[in-house]
């Protein structure tokens, strides 16, 4: 294929401003898929993507598009995850690109994720087209979206085009925007095979697939290549596009995109972010910028019931394969038995799998609540990474004791800054920066402890703002910060997965919330259960639950025995989330509570 005539683009948006809708308009228009083929959002193929309406994985697909001159041309449109937990996959997604398109709602104008994004492209030298979606809506000011994206952005919206995914229109401009505005692919076809894998999954029959895009030289099957990063040389079984279906081709050229099969059992084999070349002859440089993508949240998964393990085990292995930023491993804890520990990229990413298991492999779990990677240094002068809070080490024992923080770009209406302002300050966090826009925006920079941000921090950033801040963020460093753990014993035991690490000046009033939360959650056993919270073995908290009098069966006395049949199975399902804690039962939602306990009172 003629470079002249490709244009690999994307396109960025803030959630839900349509990009999914756009891109199924595109497949219509340029024929890819019949009218009655399509169904819904097709790039989102997993049913889990269309349920949630998010995209998790970055699929591409090959659109054969005449323009209005006549000349045939081949559109790449590369799909991007849109949020913030998959930052380092939309990077990747962006650097096989010329161009974005930078999809904004009419209705809602620039949000974080837009302004994070198009920073993205930015970097990556893109040509980015503003394009202005749901103008069909009542609510739509195009005006106003295009003002935001000068004064925000700084971005020219001049030639911004005007658009309603949804009724299809301005489809066939934006195709035309493309075709003129993104640069077509440079790079040399003669030079050594250079091409950038910017996505990799596994399927079942064909192992991993790998998504690339040739920078330099030809890649076709036959031919022996390596991985950069790792080394590894591998025989091409196929290449191929998707247009969307796959379909085999003889080679990828300059500036193409594509998939490879190889024969690669692990998808470890083939990170997002390496390149390929050719083993015979390498290029000289790989493609730069690359980053292991690094579990930054992590917490325990236990069976509900014991004997489920090797399910589990077996469940989070298959997802392991097709998920290379998700890590697990063993861990026991005294209180809910063998289970394990793992590490997601962000809160959306935990979510996803904590559904995928329960949806898929039906295993019921519990789950602990998130927490981060704090760095520890011992007295020894030993630096550790400690992913749980039960294994801090005593107070004692520590010198110097480390917490994650991320640099958070918060967009909002004027009128909500001084709630956001007392948030962020509530959270222990710095202000970096405050630009008010004449538009009546501001965007707001701060940096903050992740670990806040993990317990209730966007939750409580909708409720201040009324549902109108955006909020986009990635972990920046680790600062020094005077944390303490906070541990929850029931009847005397201490229960390791409900402790928690907060910092010194609010350990006391969360303790004391804890205990009473804990009092509301633990159901009323035969017996009289005492629960208490306590900061380095020191108890600052007590509260207690009072025994049942009752039998519930007691109630069916009369004989009615399918009501009794039926109270029983009640109280079985019930029990499904329950975990026995020496001979306390405590549900689910007592292991999340710390959650919900925010540092205000
Ligand atoms: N009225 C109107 N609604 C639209 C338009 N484009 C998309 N929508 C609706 O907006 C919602 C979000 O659209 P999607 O295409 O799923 O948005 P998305 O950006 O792909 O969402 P994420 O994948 O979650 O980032 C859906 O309910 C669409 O039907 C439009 O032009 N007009």
């Amino acid at each position: 294929m003629d470079p002249r005539y490709v244009r690999n683009f994307s396109i960025i948006a803030h959630i839900d401003h349509g990009k999914s809708t756009l891109a199924d308009r595109f497949l219509e228009l340029t024929g890819a898929l019949q009218a009655r083929e399509m169904e819904a959002q097709v790039l989102d193929s997993m049913d889990l993507e269309r349920e949630r309406g998010i995209t998790i994985k970055a699929h591409s697909v090959r659109l054969d598009y005449t323009a209005l001159d006549g000349q045939p041309y081949v559109l790449n449109l590369i799909d991007t995850p849109g949020h913030v937990d998959f930052s380092y996959e939309v990077t990747r997604s962006l650097s096989a690109c010329e161009g974005a398109l930078l999809l904004v709602d009419a209705s809602q104008g620039v949000q974080a994720q837009t302004l994070a994004n198009a920073y993205l492209a930015a970097n990556n030298n893109l040509e980015i087209i503003p394009v202005i979606n749901k103008i069909d809506l009542p609510g739509a000011m195009p005006d106003e979206a295009k003002r935001q994206i000068e004064e925000i952005i700084g971005l020219d919206a001049d030639g911004a085009i005007l658009a309603s995914a949804k009724e299809g229109i301005g489809v066939r401009d934006i195709l035309e925007a493309v075709v003129e505005r993104v640069p077509p692919p440079s790079g040399s076809s003669e030079a050594p095979l250079k091409a950038l894998i910017y996505d990799s999954w596994y399927d079942a029959y064909r192992g991993v697939i790998v998504q690339i895009r040739v920078i330099d030289g030809t890649i076709r099957a036959g031919m022996k290549v390596t991985m950069m990063i790792n080394g590894q040389s591998y025989d091409i079984d196929q290449v191929g596009i998707f247009s969307p279906k796959p379909l085999p081709v003889e080679s990828l050229g300059v500036g193409e995109v594509g998939f490879v099969i190889a024969n690669i059992k692990r998808l470890g084999d083939a990170q997002i972010g390496d390149t390929i070349t050719e083993a015979a002859r390498p290029t000289a440089e790989p493609f730069p910028g690359f980053q292991e993508m690094k579990p930054m949240v992590f917490a325990g998964l236990y069976p509900v019931e014991g004997h489920q393990y090797p399910e589990l085990r077996d469940a989070l292995e298959k997802l392991k394969l097709n998920d290379a930023a998700f890590a697990f491993e063993p861990e026991t804890s005294a209180a809910l038995g063998f289970g394990f520990r793992c590490g997601f990229l962000g809160l959306l990413h935990m979510e996803i799998v904590q559904e995928r298991l329960e949806r898929e492999f039906d295993v019921d779990l519990v789950t602990t609540a998130p927490g981060v990677l704090y760095r520890v240094t011992t007295t020894d002068g030993e630096t550790h990474e400690v992913d749980n809070p039960s294994k801090l080490p005593d107070a004692g024992r520590i010198s110097r004791l480390e917490e994650p923080i991320i640099t958070a770009i918060i967009l909002t209406p004027a009128e909500y800054v001084g709630g956001i302002l007392q948030l962020c300050q509530e959270k222990r966090g710095a202000q970096k920066n405050i630009e008010y826009m004449t538009s009546g925006r501001v965007v707001i920079t701060y940096e903050l402890p992740f670990n806040e941000v993990v317990l209730d921090f966007y939750d409580r950033l909708k409720t201040v703002s009324r549902g109108y801040a955006s909020l986009d963020y990635h972990v920046t460093g680790y600062w020094d910060s005077p944390l303490v753990k906070l541990d929850i014993l029931v009847n005397g035991e201490p229960v390791d997965a409900l402790s928690i690490i907060v910092h010194r000046d609010t350990a006391y009033g969360r303790g004391r919330l804890l205990a009473a939360k804990m009092r509301e959650l633990i159901p009323r056993q035969m017996f009289e259960v005492a629960i208490q919270a306590a900061i380095g073995g020191r108890i600052i908290a007590r509260e207690s639950v009072k025994a049942i009098r009752k039998n519930v069966l007691a109630k069916c006395y009369g004989g009615d025995i399918s009501r009794k049949r039926k109270l029983l199975e009640k109280q079985k399902e019930g029990k499904k989330r329950m975990k026995r804690v020496g001979r306390v039962e405590i549900p689910q939602e007592a292991f999340l509570a710390v959650l919900k306990v925010g540092t205000d009172a």
